[in-house]
């Protein structure tokens, strides 16, 4: 609803309402003047009331004052009747008086009908004044009402004109949108046909897409089949291929070994330390062939003797050089060879340095376990390994179980009972591992029962990585001990000069190798002999040391 047409209708009732007021005071005023009407009529009654009374009073006084009428009556009565006479005296004179009393009477209504008239002009005259307030109070409404009614004509007026003035310019505004509209809807109709195709293009297509789908996926279901046949058959032939290469890599291998020797011999010259710098015998000094890395010279006293090895590592070669070069052995391991890791040399020559490594640079040991489990992580799709770890110590020629329950109890090697003719520690404990972590747990339980360990990692129970920590060499001569701590030297000499005596007829082609001179010789049978492959990392100082 519009401002104007609210103020319109308030107008409206506020004019109803003095129109309902004038009404009101209009009745009010006839009936004052209805009451004027009957004061003014008994007030005239009232006048002639007093009139006909001032007669009678006028005629009664005449009576009263005319005694020589009454004295001629009296007379007359005397003359008739004396008797008579004094009676109508009385009578006259109580007559007299009760016209005296009714003369009294009506001046004393006279008197009340005065003051009941002033009462009524005073009355008159408020009502008359009434009268005027009330005409003036109507005048005014009514002058009011009309210029009420005249500033509502005139504000209706404006209203209607303004909105007229509105409504033409938004009838405008909206024909020119719809001009607008009309030219876009021209332009639309023919994207609206294209589009109208293209949604019946469309819907044919969605309806003939289950179909189409369906067809679709038989083909492909058909192609996937074919492809699926087709790898299975590349893949059979593959593997047929791949245990081939397998083979003829074996034998190659096999013929390699044959022709290298099994047994290899490294050598590592370790640097020498800044405390050793001081202890250094200048009269012995090795040296390198830059073109050979297979000989080693040493100076001694002004000789020169030379060494011919496999390999030579001289003092700056790094912890994963040497495994580069050992890590075909290990992996030879999985190709199902027998394979043993030593180090042999003196005490402090860098043999556990080597073999373990420091913390934040590992040896070979360490190496060889993450390189044979991710090789096994990659062949696990087509092939089961399970790899087992025990470790054995020998000590003074006997064997402990290092991961048993007891290590009082002492194991023996024995011909496996399987027929294979491979030599077996009856008793001994393993452990399954799925990971070089497992591994390392494994090897802190058994590290805290030894003295000298040899760690065997077996795989498919016939295939052995031997890693070989040995006890330095030097202890035969230098311990300079007795009791007990002779005897382990002791042992240890005929320990690692079995070993030596084996390496040496293994490295000849000697027809008898004498394994069974030590458990530890006895022990690495398998490892040494056969198909299997050894290595011995031999440890060196650089220069020799003064006094040792
Ligand atoms: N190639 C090398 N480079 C640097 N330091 C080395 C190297 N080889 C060994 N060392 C250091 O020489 C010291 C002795 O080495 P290590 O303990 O390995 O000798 P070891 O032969 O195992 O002695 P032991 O027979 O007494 O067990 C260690 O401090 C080691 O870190």
């Amino acid at each position: 609803m519009f401002h104007w047409e609210r103020q319109a209708r308030q107008r409206e009732q506020q004019l109803a309402e003095l129109e309902k007021e004038v009404v009101e005071k209009s009745s009010s005023l006839e009936s004052l003047h209805r009451q004027l009407h009957g004061t003014t009529q008994q007030l005239e009654e009232t006048r002639k009331r007093q009139a006909e009374l001032k007669l009678t009073e006028g005629e009664l006084s005449r009576h009263l004052v005319t005694p020589p009428r009454a004295k001629c009556v009296t007379h007359m009565v005397e003359e008739e009747e004396p008797a008579d006479a004094g009676r109508a005296v009385a009578e006259l004179q109580k007559k007299n008086e009760d016209l005296l009393e009714q003369l009294h009477t009506q001046k004393q209504l006279q008197k009340d009908l005065q003051t009941q008239l002033h009462e009524s002009q005073r009355i008159c005259a408020q009502l008359r004044t009434q009268i005027l307030v009330y005409e003036g109070e109507m005048a005014r409404a009514q002058g009011h009402l009309e210029a009420e009614m005249q500033n509502l004509e005139e504000e209706k007026n404006r209203v209607i004109e303004e909105a007229f003035i509105r409504a033409e310019s938004e009838m405008k505004a909206v024909h020119e949108n719809l001009a607008g509209v009309r030219l876009n809807l021209l332009s639309l109709q023919p994207a609206l046909r294209t589009l109208t195709l293209d949604y019946n293009l469309l819907k044919r297509q969605v309806q003939d897409f289950p179909f189409m789908l369906d067809q679709a996926i038989t083909q492909a279901k058909q192609e996937i089949c074919q492809v699926i046949s087709e790898v299975s058959s590349t893949n059979q032939e593959l593997l047929r291929k791949y245990k081939r290469e397998m083979n003829l890599r074996k034998k190659c291998h096999n013929e390699l070994v044959r022709l290298r020797g099994n047994i290899r011999v490294f050598c590592r010259v370790r640097p020498i330390s800044q405390e050793e710098q001081d202890s250094v015998d200048a009269r012995t000094m090795l040296s390198f062939d830059s073109d050979d890395d297979a000989v080693l010279y040493l100076s001694n006293k002004g000789r020169v003797m030379k060494f011919e090895l496999d390999k030579v590592f001289p003092p700056p070669a790094s912890q994963e050089e040497v495994f580069q070069e050992v890590q075909s052995l290990v992996t030879s391991c999985i190709d199902g060879f027998n394979v043993c890791i030593f180090a042999y040399g003196q005490t402090g020559s860098g043999k556990t340095y080597t073999m373990e490594g420091i913390e934040d640079n590992p040896g070979i040991n360490q190496r060889a376990l993450r390189l044979l489990f991710s090789e096994v992580l990659e062949k696990a799709p087509d092939w089961d390994y399970t790899i087992t770890v025990s470790m054995v110590e020998i000590y003074n020629e006997s064997l402990r179980n290092l991961l048993g329950d007891s290590l009082s109890d002492r194991l023996d090697i024995k011909m496996n009972p399987d027929g294979s003719g491979q030599l077996y520690v009856p008793g001994l404990t393993e452990f399954t591992v799925q990971s070089p972590e497992d591994i390392n747990r494994v090897f802190e339980l058994g590290h805290m029962n030894r003295a000298t360990a040899c760690t065997n990692l077996n795989e498919h129970s016939s295939r052995k990585l031997n890693l070989v920590d040995l006890a330095g060499s030097e202890r035969i001569a230098k311990s300079g001990a007795e009791g007990n701590r002779l005897r382990e030297a002791q042992c240890i000499n005929k320990s690692l000069s079995a070993l030596g005596d084996v390496i040496n007829a293994l490295r000849g082609k000697h027809s008898h190798v004498p394994f069974r001179n030590s458990r530890l010789t006895y022990l690495l049978q398998d490892s040494l002999s056969g198909d299997s492959k050894t290595l011995m990392m031999v440890q060196v100082r650089e220069r020799l040391l003064v006094g040792r």
